[in-house]
């Protein structure tokens, strides 16, 4: 669901994902969608091994898990199928700057909405919970473009310097994880972190984490959504009540699923782009889907979320009726 909605907000062609394979399952009978999916996570066992856990989708899985769902799927078809999933390393099919996209994309839409406020990021402080793959590539290009960024988290509390963290001292979950504690001179909670008087809060770890009991404490100005769903929906009413600016996950954190999609073409065209193109057509998508969203936030005086929905939602009608499957 996150993908079609990521997908039709970025107008992107694109049938496959991180953690997912290039058929749309709308277009597979339930038989077959049955058995697809049971030979699929036996593949996947016979991979990994039958005394290793299947990793959950997206957080905690790494280029190397999709690396084995690409081998999963291939032996079953006879030859290498790079473009079945994305996320991969670079050498066997991936794409450069996938791991960073989404981190990349929540610092494109912040720095794009701080300039909409006609906020200076040099002038902005922000607070970052999560500091894995989205978390850590955001703060640390919000750091290197000028911006203070306070705290930083991740499971086991944040690290909080109101003068500002030096973000590439500190190891992301990748690199060391669950260090960022150890790293620090001051630490609070994870609450603690979603309530402090900051410019920007970008929620970059898990869902549900801004609910009824802590949206009333929110004091940042602007949310930007880096993990998928962070926001509950009776929060989200009390935040636009409040006036908080809540830039949703489909936007911000759209980078991930975008260079998925130049990954897919990538592997479908066997020709491998540089990080400097990939980065480049990366920050011109954002750059036209948010063009896009604002649009409908100006025109039709709603949240921000409901302008991505109307933008997601005006592609998906459009590309219904040019099927001609409504009357
Ligand atoms: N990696 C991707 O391609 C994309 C990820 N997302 C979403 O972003 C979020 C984060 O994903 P990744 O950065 O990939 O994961 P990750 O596994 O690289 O990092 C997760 C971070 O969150 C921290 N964390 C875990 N439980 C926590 C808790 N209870 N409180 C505070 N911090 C906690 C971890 O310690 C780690 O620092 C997820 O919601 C994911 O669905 C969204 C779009 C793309
Ligand atoms: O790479 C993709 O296609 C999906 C990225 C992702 O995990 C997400 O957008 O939630």
């Amino acid at each position: 669901m996150w993908m079609t909605w990521k997908c039709a907000v970025m107008d992107l062609p694109f049938g496959g994902a991180k953690g997912g394979i290039a058929v749309n399952p709308k277009e597979l009978s339930p038989g077959e969608k049955e058995r697809l999916t049971r030979r699929f996570a036996q593949e996947l066992r016979d991979v990994i091994g039958p005394n290793q856990d299947i990793p959950a989708p997206d957080m905690g899985t790494d280029p190397q898990t999709m690396a084995w769902l690409m081998d999963a799927y291939s032996m079953q078809e006879g030859e290498t199928t790079p473009g079945v999933v994305t996320g991969k390393p670079p050498v066997v099919g991936g794409s450069e700057g996938r791991e960073e996209a989404p981190g990349r994309s929540v610092a494109i839409i912040t720095q794009l909405v701080c300039e909409y406020y006609d906020r200076q990021l040099e002038d902005t402080t922000v607070a970052v919970q999560g500091y894995g793959s989205v978390g850590a590539n955001a703060a640390r290009l919000l750091d290197d473009w000028g911006a203070t960024i306070v705290a930083i988290s991740d499971v086991n509390g944040a690290m909080y310097e109101p003068d500002g963290i030096d973000t590439a001292s500190v190891p992301s979950h990748d690199e060391e994880p669950e260090a960022v504690t150890t790293y620090a001179d001051t630490v609070i909670s994870n609450d603690e972190l979603l309530t402090l008087d900051v410019d920007v809060l970008i929620p970059a770890a898990l869902g549900n984490v801004i609910t009824k009991e802590n949206a009333e404490a929110i004091a940042a100005d602007l949310v930007v959504e880096g993990a998928n769903g962070p926001t509950t929906s009776t929060a989200d009413s009390i935040l636009a009540k409040r006036d908080v600016a809540v830039v949703p996950d489909i936007l911000a954190n759209a980078g991930g699923v975008t260079v998925s999609y130049f990954e897919w073409l990538q592997d479908i065209n066997r020709r491998s782009w540089s990080l400097e193109r990939v980065n480049d057509e990366l920050e011109a998508e954002m750059q036209a889907a948010w063009d896009a969203v604002r649009v409908k936030f100006e025109q039709r005086d709603v949240t921000w979320r409901d302008a991505a929905y109307i933008v997601a939602l005006s592609r998906i009608a459009e590309a219904h009726e040019a099927r001609g499957l409504w009357p």
